[in-house]
């Protein structure tokens, strides 16, 4: 299934007769600059500023959030990020960057860039970059496999505030999702069976999501059963049959319900019935960050554990593995073909 994408009006959208440069800027979610209350207190207050993410009426929101969940919450948070720190930044940071490099690598003439959405390096300095290296064209490919207004659509408003602004920018595609896209699922089989033949297999193997509130999905967010469509394929390209995985949802945020079933409660439930080990992959991180390294491996490891079960192995995200470099850049160079 091709990835679908989006047109983004630019003013500087090229007429010329020869083929214009084309890049391809990789986009993440954004993370903290430092382990630190400070730090992670700044990027919390841009990223739950953006009405994609939290659509609460900006007169209760924003006294809510500097008055009380910024003050609470960043220190909480930056004491998480800590555990999993590494030697040259934030896990989501540096996965991301040798990602794009790595689909670099495989793309020889064309720029690629990476950018956060929120924090650094910004999508408007990257875009200036790539164009100073003389890109007319670029394809955005935000590293999020399924589709959600959430997130997706959040780095759509940035290219068409960029497209309308008036500044010189180059035209401008997206990658709007690649939920089930052959070579991402066949990397994530593979990298699944890897683990299983050093590690074990467990009992069942968890396939956890971030969630989002259900409401969105009520509203007709696609991000659930693009979440779906994704652990069909993986389970299918692993052969498993009924009963032995299982999609859930983590990382809730608020009061609001959001998707089911949670993660932390099915572990507890598993536990209960007598599952010893459990297997957990998050096919909607393609770069390890807090949410798998924090919440999975540490604190949903603990939470089966306390439960009575016997060991939670978490599957790494594919991060800047060969397959998944592979499988990237092919998807890039096949929507740049398509756009000559
Ligand atoms: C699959 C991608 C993601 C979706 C969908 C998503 C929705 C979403 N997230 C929040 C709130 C938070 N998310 C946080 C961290 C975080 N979220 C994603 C991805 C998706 N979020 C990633 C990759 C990360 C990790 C970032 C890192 O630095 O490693 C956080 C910050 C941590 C915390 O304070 O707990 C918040 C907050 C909402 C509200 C939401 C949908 C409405
Ligand atoms: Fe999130
Ligand atoms: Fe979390």
């Amino acid at each position: 299934m091709p990835a679908e994408h989006a047109r983004i009006p630019a003013r500087s959208a090229d007429a010329g007769a020869t083929a214009p440069t084309q890049g391809v800027l990789v986009v993440n979610l954004g993370t903290p600059a430092a382990p630190t209350a400070a730090a992670v207190r700044r990027y919390l207050a841009e990223f739950l500023s953006d009405r994609r993410v939290v659509q609460v009426p900006r007169l209760l929101w924003w006294p809510l959030l500097h008055a009380v969940i910024l003050p609470l919450r960043s220190p909480r948070v930056a004491k998480k990020y800590a555990l999993v720190w590494m030697d040259e930044g934030s896990p989501l940071a540096v996965h991301t960057r040798r990602l794009a490099a790595a689909i670099g690598e495989r793309l020889p003439g064309v720029p690629v860039a990476h950018a956060m959405r929120y924090g650094g390096p910004s999508i408007a300095d990257a875009l200036r970059e790539l164009q100073a290296q003389g890109c007319a064209r670029v394809l955005v490919l935000p590293l999020y496999p399924q589709y959600s207004t959430t997130t997706t659509a959040s780095v759509a408003d940035v290219l068409e505030h960029i497209g309308r602004d008036g500044t010189d920018a180059p035209a401008l595609r997206m990658v709007e999702q690649y939920a089930t896209d052959p070579g991402v699922v066949d990397a994530l089989a593979a990298s699944v069976r890897a683990h299983w033949q050093v590690h074990g297999r467990g009992e069942r193997l968890l396939m956890s999501f971030h969630g989002i509130p259900q409401r969105l999905v009520d509203e007709g967010d696609p991000y659930s059963a693009q979440c779906h469509a994704t652990a069909e394929a993986l389970a299918a390209a692993l052969g498993l049959g009924h009963g032995q995985w299982l999609v859930t949802f983590q990382s809730r945020f608020g009061r609001e319900q959001w998707l089911q079933p949670a993660t932390d409660a099915t572990l507890r439930v598993l536990a209960g019935a007598g599952v010893g080990h459990v297997d957990v992959v998050c096919p909607g991180f393609p770069a390890d960050c807090l949410e798998t390294l924090e919440e999975i491996a540490l604190q949903n490891a603990e939470i089966f554990r306390a439960a009575g079960g016997q060991a939670l192995s978490y599957i790494p995200s594919l991060n800047d593995a060969p397959a998944h470099a592979d499988a990237l850049a092919a998807l890039a160079q096949r929507e740049l073909d398509a756009w000559r």
